[in-house]
């Protein structure tokens, strides 16, 4: 890499590189603007001359607004292209345009080939080795990028351990971000099991021992007092989307500490792979505030502080501290996903920030609004409407009361009544048996609107046999809690019952899907938060569906920055379930799916996007103006691509 302040003019780009820059900006005229934001918004001092070259290169690649066909100017200021401002110009360049692949400088030789976001392996050009000083640096073949992804989908299938597919995948998003990107999209259903549930559990429980190069940022209490420092050391300036943990209930495994932050990383690789948001404008973060898995204290290769979780006010005041000052580094619009947090903490923050800061909860809403969707599906292979239908779940945490105030309110939509009684059709059951009024006083605060009038019932068996549910939903971490007579007592008493299993992972689900289609003979609607491979009965296959809000957070993330939503509001939730529930197919329900397959996930994406950003907009919570004529197409559009671009 050149240096910037190195006494030598020589090899310094800024000399030879603002000339060719400016006659490659007039001979590309729609070539895109160039990293130079990426040098000015750094926040480090930087010498008078840099400054002035910078501004220099500002001017010189001002972009004019072209106009997209979704009829809307797309301006490279207005935070949205590709989910946020186009200063690299990597969106609105075509494949045979040419952008350079700036750091502070122009990169080349050893650390283009050691920097993930430009790196190219092998598929660097003649032209461009020749013109980035990487001859010798690479063997002399040059191949393609689909062969790239061909050559590792090839050694990734000889990794017979999914953690060793993992730890695969990880290196080369630190290796190749594009290529990452490119092999996960094209291979999305192969894929998602290992960069998420079930595979990156197991990676969170061993973190500390596979742990090689840091992802994401880390906040622990020894940040206090510093933490908006710390989110300047972060290397992008542009972030749209952070997704947060402090590891306390990951997935159904529990406490795991400062090793959660495989989850931020995981989501949000699916934000882009899935939603299209730049990776650049994604930042992972773990809030380290202890533990209490003793297990981890005692590790020695445990990567977070060893100490107990910190509660009360201590714990809120870190988190204040976290959230001011995401407010105070990114802006307002900065989506913030809570993830993982455990209950006692998960709702509170929601509604603490929800009227402050753009906020969503994956585990209450996101979950929520894949269930529902899938619901509605299912309703094109069960007779009636949600109304008439009897809802019971195993769970009454963020996923399960989350899920049923979204079905009551749809219900409450669709009927006219009160939300107070169409919540009566929903009844949950949680370590202590079913909720009911006499149990009042001791339930927690999202409990309470679920504890209907009925005796006491001590286990979900006997729950299934006094409310004769059409509906199972598990959503309580607890593996294998489906069972024999339970799956047995649904399908007695209804011909097509409806079972969801969604805790993962895979360990956690409350039932296999071979258990579904085995105890209710063939005749369960199945779908699970992990994957379960197609399942064959009586001479039949039978696949299910996943449900899990990996379907709905990157398409829903997408349509609140492409609209420049500033608030959250439970309607969009409801539009993104519909948006997913009309991309069913018809023959996907005839072969018992009610949910698309993952294949499709970025059309999909673009759908709910565009219902997501089109009720901001009707809501009045939509600042990005005028608002796009086709919003699909604009979301299609602003998606990130993995393929290579061309270097200067
Ligand atoms: N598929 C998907 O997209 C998603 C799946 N999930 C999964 O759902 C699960 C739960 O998550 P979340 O709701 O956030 O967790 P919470 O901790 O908030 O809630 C868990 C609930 O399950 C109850 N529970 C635990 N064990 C049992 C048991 N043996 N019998 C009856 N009830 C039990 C708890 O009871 P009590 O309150 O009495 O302690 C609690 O009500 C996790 O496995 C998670 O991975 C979560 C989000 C999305
Ligand atoms: C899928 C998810 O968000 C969870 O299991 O927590
Ligand atoms: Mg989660």
């Amino acid at each position: 890499m050149f240096s910037l302040n190195g006494s030598s003019t020589r090899n310094n780009p800024l000399y030879g590189v603002s000339k060719s820059l400016t006659q490659s900006a007039q001979k590309h005229k729609s070539a895109p603007p160039l990293v130079v934001a990426a040098v000015s918004s750094n926040a480090r001092p930087r010498d008078g001359n840099v400054l002035a070259v910078e501004n220099t290169l500002k001017e010189m690649t001002a972009n004019p607004p072209s106009t997209s066909s979704s009829g809307i100017a797309k301006d490279s200021s207005s935070s949205v292209a590709g989910g946020v401002e186009d200063v690299y110009g990597e969106d609105t360049a075509t494949e045979d345009q040419f952008i350079t692949p700036w750091t502070v400088s122009v990169a080349s030789g050893y650390p283009l080939l050691r920097d993930p976001r430009y790196n190219k392996g092998l598929a660097f050009s003649d032209k461009e080795r020749d013109a980035h000083f990487l001859r010798g640096l690479l063997p002399p073949e040059v191949i393609s990028q689909d062969l790239q992804v061909k050559k590792m989908m090839h050694n990734m299938r000889q990794y017979q351990v999914p953690l060793q597919r993992y730890m695969a995948m990880m290196d080369l998003q630190e290796r190749n971000e594009r290529l990452f990107y490119k092999l996960l999209i094209d291979n999305v259903e192969e894929l998602l099991p290992v960069v998420y549930t079930p595979t990156v559990g197991e990676a969170c429980q061993k973190y500390g021992s596979i742990f090689r190069q840091p992802q994401g940022l880390f906040i622990s209490l020894k940040e206090k007092g510093k933490i908006l420092e710390v989110l300047k050391n972060w290397p992008e300036k542009k972030i749209q989307v952070i997704v947060v943990t402090d590891g306390e209930r990951i997935l159904g495994l529990g406490d795991l500490g400062c090793q959660g932050m495989g989850i931020p990383v995981g989501k949000l690789s699916l934000y882009t792979a899935l939603g299209g948001i730049r990776p650049s404008a994604c930042l992972p973060v773990t809030i380290d505030v202890g533990t209490n898995n003793e297990q981890l204290l005692h590790d020695e290769f445990y990567i977070g502080l060893r100490r107990k979780r910190a509660t009360g006010q201590e714990y809120a005041e870190l988190m204040d501290e976290f959230m001011s000052a995401v407010k105070q580094n990114y802006g307002e619009k900065v989506l913030i996903q809570f993830e993982d947090f455990a209950n006692h903490n998960a709702f509170d923050l929601l509604e603490k920030y929800g009227s402050t800061h753009l906020v969503f909860n994956d585990d209450i809403q996101g979950t929520a609004s894949v269930v529902l969707a899938g619901l509605m599906a299912a309703l094109n292979l069960v007779a009636g409407t949600l109304a008439e239908h009897r809802f019971l779940f195993l769970g009454a945490g963020e996923a399960g009361t989350g899920i049923a105030e979204l079905i009551a309110l749809e219900m409450s939509k669709q009927t006219g009544a009160p939300l107070e009684e169409t919540r009566k059709k929903i009844w949950l059951v949680d370590s202590k048996g079913l909720i009911v009024r006499s149990r009042m006083d001791s339930l927690q605060h999202f409990k309470r609107p679920w504890a209907h009038e009925h005796e006491p019932v001590k286990n979900l068996l006997d729950a299934v046999k006094a409310i004769r549910p059409t509906v199972l939903i598990g959503s309580s971490g607890a593996g294998r809690t489906f069972t024999k007579e339970v799956v047995e007592a649904m399908a007695s008493y209804n011909e097509k019952p409806v079972i969801l299993a969604l805790s993962n992972p895979t360990s956690q689900s409350e039932c296999t899907a071979e258990e579904a289609y085995k105890w209710s003979q063939g005749r369960a609607i199945f779908a699970s938060g992990s994957p379960f491979a197609p399942v064959e009965y009586n001479g039949k296959l039978y696949a299910s569906g996943q449900a899990n809000n990996a379907y709905i957070f990157p398409g829903f993330g997408l349509g609140l920055i492409i609209s420049g939503a500033i608030r959250v509001h439970d309607d969009m939730l409801l539009a993104a379930s519909e948006a997913l529930a009309t991309q069913v197919s018809q023959e996907n329900l005839n072969n018992g799916l009610i949910y698309p397959p993952f294949a499709n996930i970025r059309k999909i994406s673009a759908h709910i996007a565009a219902r997501v950003a089109a009720k901001a907009y009707e809501l009045g919570l939509a600042t990005r103006l005028p608002q796009p004529r086709n919003l699909v197409e604009y979301a299609e559009s602003c998606m990130y691509s993995p393929n290579y671009h061309n270097y200067r």
